[in-house]
């Protein structure tokens, strides 16, 4: 999904048929009944990749990742909705269309896909590719997966004697051999401890760039989604909620829900009046939202600003009185936990700044206009 289909605030993305996407799902629902209650894992989810694209899914628990991966993978049948790979139609509810999962030439790469350890790396890369190709060619594609995945020569060893970036590059190489530009994830790398993981990571994004598959990628970590994604849609309950670049996502959170989900957040309840102008606690925002609509005032730690009380300042900003409750020094920053009445915030400085401020200290907020948020309930 492109930063174009990016849905507006809580909508999600109509875009038109288009043979040129990887992956387009369209109207797709899937629920679970159990004996008390029906689960709707999927409620209406419409998505597009694009050749050579990341989208990462993030969200909660339970809000429906797996299960929009597995539909794609083709490992569970939908009661609606339609799915296109590479412009085929590989389901569809209406048409009674259900390609199975071997014939949808889908790379997985699944925490549960782990690689066979009693079979040599060239084994294990090759195990996808239908039994049908003879050993020749069998095993020219095995040696160009090896070659293009900078594991030459490792074709003989096991798992067991290669490094967890070894091993992650002969999963890679297994599911890029099914296909060559879509690979699904599932949280590849939940078993691994962090600072593996921020290693291979970075090597995974080393590893697209040079391969150029395209991808869909399931996590519920944010920082994970961020460093990989190139959209990053962000799901609840069932639903798409925003589907953008991380750094959109990050600037201009599409709700409430998603400020608070991707990065932490400052919020105050707040309400659009008649006249559409938004009024919370701290006064005039200055923002307007849809008459009536209810939500919050937002603002990133990051832009909070925090001085002794009375000090004069020039930029066009609120001020807002509050009590310094505990700062911690966090190396290159300074975090600072505030209140402000009933209101706890945070403030994440840039060390050197608010130094000499002690806890109990009465400081004063400063919170520039243009980086206040009007955040949709
Ligand atoms: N086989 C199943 N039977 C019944 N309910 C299911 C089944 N699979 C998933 N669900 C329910 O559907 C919802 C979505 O599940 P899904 O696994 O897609 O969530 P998820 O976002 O991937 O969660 P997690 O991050 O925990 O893996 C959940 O409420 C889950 O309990």
């Amino acid at each position: 999904m492109s930063s174009e289909a990016a849905p507006v605030q809580g909508d999600t993305p109509v875009v038109a048929a288009n043979d040129h996407f990887v992956v387009e799902v369209r109207g797709l629902r899937k629920h679970y009944a159990g004996r008390k209650i029906v689960v709707h894992a999927l409620d209406g989810v419409d998505l597009v990749v694009r050749p050579g694209e990341l989208v990462v899914l993030l969200g909660p628990s339970g809000c429906g990742k797996t299960t929009l991966l597995r539909c794609i993978a083709g490992l569970e049948r939908p009661p609606a909705g339609e799915i296109r790979v590479a412009g085929r139609t590989v389901f569809s509810a209406r048409d009674q269309v259900f390609v199975p999962p071997e014939q949808r030439r889908i790379g997985m790469m699944f925490q549960s896909y782990a690689l066979w350890p009693h079979m040599t790396v060239a084994e294990n890369i090759a195990y996808p590719l239908p039994s049908s190709v003879p050993r020749v060619q069998r095993e020219a594609r095995v040696a160009e997966m090896l070659e293009r995945l900078g594991v030459a020569g490792l074709g003989h060893r096991y798992p067991g004697e290669l490094s967890g970036g070894q091993q992650q590059r002969v999963a890679l190489a297994r599911a890029l051999i099914a296909s060559q530009s879509l690979v699904l994830f599932d949280e590849p790398l939940s078993n691994v401890d962090a600072k593996v993981r921020r290693k291979l990571r970075a090597e995974l994004r080393e590893l697209k760039r040079h391969n150029g598959f395209a991808g869909v990628y399931v996590t519920h970590d944010q920082e994970e989604a961020m460093e990989l994604a190139d959209t990053l849609v962000v799901m609840e309950a069932g639903r798409i909620v925003q589907a953008a670049p991380p750094r959109e996502v990050y600037r201009r959170p599409a709700n409430s829900y998603v400020a608070g989900f991707v990065g932490e957040i400052n919020r105050w309840p707040a309400r659009a009046g008649a006249d559409g102008r938004v009024a919370c606690s701290l006064g005039d925002v200055a923002l307007s939202a849809p008459a009536g609509t209810q939500g919050h005032i937002g603002i990133r730690p990051e832009h909070v600003r925090v001085v002794p009380a009375g000090r004069a300042a020039t930029t066009d900003a609120l001020r807002v009185p509050a009590q310094l409750e505990d700062s911690v020094h966090l190396g290159a920053r300074i975090e600072m936990r505030l209140r402000a009445g009933a209101q706890a915030v945070t403030a994440s400085l840039p060390e050197g700044e608010g130094g000499e401020l002690e806890p109990g200290a009465q400081v004063e907020m400063i919170l520039p206009r243009e980086k206040l948020l009007w955040l949709p309930a």
